[in-house]
């Protein structure tokens, strides 16, 4: 690991915070110690640093702005104003990088007084170094920056930049999204105990099956519904399932749900 790698910093040391410095440290070359997070729990503090070994935890956002080359905000977005208010000055040195849901870059200037920002949308497979990603850079950054954002962020899955009026309906995607399949997780794992599986077999053939069901997507390029048509045998088995789903409104219950996550995205860019 090189010394040359940026101190990345946390103002919130939760769970996306945690989950997000674990993928930078492990897969992205920062060692722990570049690594500094602030809280004001010394339970969440304690946490982060046996989580992330090598890392320092305070309860000072300044003190973390002032030793960090990237500093990512990651209170939740009621807490945001309160962060920004617990800092008397964000040197030019450090780029902010906001992964708050739904608070605007034009907010976030304000809030902060810097135009050095970043806003990521993440998801919590970020753990694992599977998370879907997308950012948008406020006006006039630096490629630099872009460049250096990326990379950190490509170190918990995927990245991808777009325009920040697309970020709501992101978040009602893929940073809800994790709650949504395990929801399905749940109730197929349900329906294999209800046809006389053991739980643990059941919970394990779903898992497999959701993680085998996206490579493929991913893997071939393939449209979904033609994948979903090699499944389905004349007369067979899948059909069956298909038709049940269908009739009970599965896609528009997916389509609902997401558009409700999006809107309460945009709700909370109004706070
Ligand atoms: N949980 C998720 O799946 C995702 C969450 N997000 C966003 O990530 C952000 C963090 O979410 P989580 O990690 O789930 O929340 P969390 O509640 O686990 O972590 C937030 C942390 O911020 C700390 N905090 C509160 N006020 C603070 C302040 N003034 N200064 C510094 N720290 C302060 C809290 O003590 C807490 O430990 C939110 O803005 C959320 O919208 C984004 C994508 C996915
Ligand atoms: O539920 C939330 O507000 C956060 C943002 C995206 C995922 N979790």
């Amino acid at each position: 690991m090189s010394n040359d790698s940026p101190r990345v910093g946390f103002l919130g040391a939760g769970q996306m915070a945690m989950a997000m410095a674990h993928g930078i440290v492990t897969r992205g070359g920062v060692p722990g110690s570049h690594i500094i997070a602030a809280d004001p729990f010394a339970d969440a503090r304690t946490r982060f640093e046996q989580e992330i070994p090598g890392a320092q935890a305070t309860d000072s956002n300044q003190k973390v702005i002032d030793q960090s080359d990237v500093a990512f905000i990651a209170v939740k977005p009621q807490m945001m104003a309160d962060a920004a208010k617990s800092l008397t000055k964000v040197p030019d040195t450090c780029l902010l990088i906001s992964i708050a849901a739904g608070v605007t870059l034009k907010r976030l200037v304000s809030l902060f007084s810097t135009q050095r920002i970043i806003r990521v949308m993440p998801n919590t497979p970020c753990l694992v170094g599977l998370s879907a990603c997308a950012f948008s850079a406020n006006e006039g950054i630096q490629q630099a920056d872009i460049t250096r954002t990326q990379k950190l962020l490509e170190a918990t899955g995927i990245a991808i930049q777009v325009p920040e009026k697309q970020l709501d309906a992101v978040t009602g995607l893929s940073g809800s999204g994790p709650a949504f399949v395990y929801m399905l997780i749940e109730a197929m794992t349900d329906a294999g105990v209800r046809q006389g599986l053991p739980r643990s077999v059941a919970l394990q053939l779903t898992a497999q099956t959701v993680k085998g069901a996206a490579e493929m997507v991913l893997a071939t390029g393939q449209h979904p519904a033609a994948l979903k048509d090699n499944v389905t045998s004349p007369g067979g088995t899948t059909i069956a399932g298909v038709h049940e789903l269908e009739k009970k409104g599965f896609r528009g219950a997916i389509i609902d749900a997401i558009t409700a996550a999006t809107e309460r995205s945009r709700e909370l860019g109004q706070d």
